[in-house]
């Protein structure tokens, strides 16, 4: 039996405390192929129906539902309602209890909303991970369940399996990531390489662009919620802060990690964006080790967020390559309208040297998959001083592959930046563990 490699508090071994089993149950939504909401509610105006509704824990969420509400005095009725092919295994859950079904293990992860242990199906053995929610905070998971489910079938997303509930609580049988947390990876690695955290930003990148489409901001990017499998494959996880918008919608109401939270979400109105910026704030963390907007306070790191600028230009930066920093400055672009789309930031330079190339040494012909139209070489050149972007800028889009590598291979060497000089922001890396096993733990690495 496999056993997770690091584990939070209270977490022991599964060894031995679950029973084999023989055959699995076939009761499962992930065959199911995502589609788009048929049922969303039609945006409201501002402050009224996009209004605020208490989540659990206090947590003020403000976007509208896509689908109806629940009433306060029918929960079984509104999450069957809510969460669609889960309602059969919902509805199994109403009859038999979790445990008919499931053998609970230990304890893996602690939330600021509940507890998730490892669980083990009767039927079959497979073992999965079990979120266990307070049934206080019932419109929030209603959500989550909803909106999980709403993304279930994309290879990135953590899969929910099923849905039990009791006096007390909601229970969500998920995907189990036996992998840990990239937090952990972090914490154990120290600084990520460009490459590596190349490849960790395309992986989430996709995954965010997925949600997007499909209408979920997922408003708590942050390396505690990237869970990875036995395998290494990158799944994001914790829908909790997550929220449903139809086109164009503005959310209103802070919520997120306050670390890693986007400017605009503090001024009260934003989009999907703020995911970007949240996964700029992870991109900075995994080359630098420490978080770009710091303080001694809530206040303080707020006011770091809103007013700071990065200096991409000293100490640590010099080392990195300055499609490294372009990509990192324009997803903590506090101009909203020019901040990285998901896509964008996939078709940036940075990402398709570090992981294109990467395939490219290893599979000669998959450099066609680099297309010359997608790399915004515009951008580039108006940000560049060097002799390698202006080649670059004589580049036609029917260039060949391997002309494109060169330009990327040179461009990643030798493009500078032009913005002027800003001020100094990032103090002095700090230990990944250290900050995080600070006094600002509670305040600055977990929701709000
Ligand atoms: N599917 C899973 N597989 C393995 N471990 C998991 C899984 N889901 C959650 N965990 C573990 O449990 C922890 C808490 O889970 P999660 O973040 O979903 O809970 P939460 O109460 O919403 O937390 P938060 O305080 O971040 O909002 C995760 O950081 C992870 O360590």
């Amino acid at each position: 039996m496999e056993s997770l490699p690091r584990k939070r508090k209270g977490a022991r071994s599964l060894a031995g405390s679950l029973h084999d089993a023989s055959a699995d149950r076939k009761r499962t939504c992930r065959e199911r192929k995502p589609r788009p909401d048929k049922k969303k509610k039609k945006p409201s105006a501002a402050g009224d129906d996009a209004a605020t509704a208490s989540g659990r824990g206090g947590v003020v969420m403000t976007a509208p539902p896509a689908s109806g509400r629940a009433t306060p005095d029918s929960p079984g009725r509104g999450l069957k309602r809510k969460v669609g092919c889960i309602e059969s295994a919902t509805r199994i859950g109403r009859k038999k209890r979790l445990e008919t079904e499931y053998e609970l293990g230990d304890e893996i992860g602690q939330g600021k909303f509940g507890s998730v242990r490892i669980c083990r199906a009767k039927a079959g053995g497979e073992e999965f991970a079990c979120k266990a929610l307070p049934k206080n905070g019932e419109e929030t998971v209603h959500r989550e369940v909803e909106i999980m489910q709403h993304l279930s079938g994309h290879p990135g997303v953590v899969t929910l399996k099923a849905v039990f509930e009791d006096a007390d609580k909601f229970y969500l049988v998920m995907e189990l990531c036996s992998g840990g947390r990239l937090l952990d990876e972090m914490a154990r690695d120290g600084t990520f390489s460009e490459q590596r955290a190349a490849l960790v930003i395309k992986d989430l990148m996709s995954v965010v662009k997925y949600c997007h489409e499909m209408g979920v901001i997922h408003r708590d990017i942050k390396p505690e919620n990237i869970l990875l499998t036995k395998t290494g494959k990158m799944k994001l996880a914790d829908f909790g802060l997550a929220a449903r918008v139809t086109n164009g919608q503005k959310l209103s109401g802070v919520a997120g990690s306050p670390a890693y939270v986007a400017p605009e979400v503090l001024s009260g109105s934003y989009s999907e964006k703020v995911d970007i910026w949240g996964a700029g704030v992870l991109l900075h963390v995994l080359l630098l080790g420490s978080l770009p907007f710091q303080g001694g306070s809530l206040e303080a790191v707020f006011e770091a967020i809103k007013t700071v600028e990065l200096d991409f230009n000293s100490g640590p930066w010099e080392s990195m390559s300055v499609l490294g920093r372009d990509l990192i400055s324009r997803m903590l672009d506090r101009d909203v309208s020019s901040r990285m789309t998901a896509d964008q930031v996939l078709c940036h330079p940075w990402v398709l040297f570090y992981t294109e190339c990467t395939l490219k040494a290893v599979t000669p012909n998959v450099t066609n998959q680099i297309v010359a139209p997608k790399i915004p070489w515009d951008r580039i050149r108006s940000h560049s001083e060097s002799s390698a972007s202006d080649s670059s800028s004589q580049r036609s889009e029917d260039q060949d592959e391997c002309g494109i590598v060169d330009a990327l291979t040179a461009a990643i060497t030798h493009v500078r930046i032009s913005e002027p000089k800003r001020t100094r922001l990032c103090s002095p890396g700090i230990p990944i563990q250290q900050e995080c096993s600070s006094n600002l733990k509670s305040n600055l690495c977990t929701a709000f």
